[in-house]
């Protein structure tokens, strides 16, 4: 049985200023309800376009958008019960007020002065979030993951049925990032709200979302299961935006050893292997520090190659190595 929507659109259009570059183009979307949804793409591919047609905070050019079945109000005429019930974290923290506590600031998102319901309502969200303790303090004087989770707590106090994420790891380094994937993850199973975020962060995306919508210029180009996409990309544009990646040449990719007919050759970086019985043509030119592994730019014959090392320390930049390619995808020229 396929899983109850919530919200989606059929056919939506919008350019801004008329121009057909801008926005998005005939967009039809299907989100379920209790699951997290990801739009993916590059810059200007119209993700934060798509969420603000589904939120009822643009109007669309031509197309419909569907809440429950019913065409979506506009939040530019006047307050309906559905704009409570969609609710988009604003990830600059415009809502808040930094000189007040985090208590003041999250339960400033109810609509009701009943103390008692107050206490218990932000309690409820404070620990949901894992941010009880900080209470007191300002929230200018919080993190930017701090921060994150007291917004996504105030968003949540009044049980929206849907939560709109645009960027919400942005400001939140990497350690406290799966912490926060992991509670949003735990929320959802729990209470049953829909999310729908945006987002650059191709980690992010794979350990989070149920369905990806994947953009480019304003347009579907691919959407399913993120592991699907990820092991099985049918575009060369949905790889790239997935994983860490070179993009070889048909030259290029038979200095790796790959003889293929098509115009490019992906490999991910997670299926090189350093080592083996091979000579050590390849040499190490950039170190990227990624916590607990490495990336490594590695070159022969001027071709880079993007490889993953979890022995951090081994190798110097000017280190020679051999290398295994265990798996590539090929693409032809209509496939970009
Ligand atoms: N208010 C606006 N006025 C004019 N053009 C706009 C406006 N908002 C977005 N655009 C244009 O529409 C296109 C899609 O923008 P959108 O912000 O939806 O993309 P995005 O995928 O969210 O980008 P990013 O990842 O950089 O935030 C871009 O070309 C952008 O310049």
């Amino acid at each position: 049985m396929s899983a109850e929507l919530i919200l989606e659109t059929i056919s939506i259009t919008k350019n801004y200023f008329g121009d057909k570059s801008t926005g998005v183009n005939n967009i039809t979307v299907f989100i379920p309800k209790g699951k997290i949804t990801a739009i993916v793409g590059e810059s200007g591919s119209g993700k934060t376009t798509l969420l603000k047609l589904l939120s009822g905070d643009l109007q669309g050019d031509s197309g419909d958008v569907f809440f429950h079945s019913q065409p979506i109000p506009l939040r530019s005429e006047g307050y309906k019960p559905e704009h409570a019930a969609i609710t988009m974290v604003s990830q600059d923290g415009r809502d808040m007020d930094y000189s007040e506590s985090v208590w003041y600031n999250v339960s400033a998102g109810l609509p009701t002065e009943d103390i008692n319901y107050q206490v218990q309502k932000t309690t409820q969200a404070l620990n949901l979030l894992g941010i009880y303790g900080l209470k007191e303090q300002p929230f200018g004087k919080l993190s930017g993951g701090e921060k994150q989770r007291v917004t996504i707590a105030k968003a949540l106090i009044n049980r929206p049925e849907v939560l709109m994420l645009d960027e919400p790891f942005n400001q939140v380094d990497a350690n406290y990032r799966e912490n926060l994937q992991h509670d949003i993850r735990q929320i959802v199973k729990e209470s049953g709200v829909t999310v729908i975020l945006v987002s650059h962060d191709p980690t992010e995306l794979l350990s989070m979302a149920d369905e990806l919508i994947v953009l480019k210029e304003g347009e579907i180009v691919e959407n399913g299961a993120p592991e699907k996409l990820y092991h099985s990309p049918k575009l060369l544009y949905t790889a790239k935006v997935l994983a860490a990646c070179s993009e070889l040449s048909t030259e290029d990719a038979a200095v790796c050893g790959i003889k293929s007919k098509r115009s490019t050759v992906v490999v991910y970086a997670e299926h090189i292997s350093i080592g083996g019985m091979g000579s050590k043509k390849w040499t190490v030119k950039q170190i990227l520090f990624k916590g607990f592994y490495e990336e490594l730019v590695i070159e022969r014959d001027e071709v880079p190659l993007r490889v993953l090392n979890y022995e951090r320390g081994k190798y110097k930049v000017g280190s020679k190595l051999a290398i295994k390619i265990e798996k590539y995808y090929e693409f032809g020229k209509y496939l970009s």
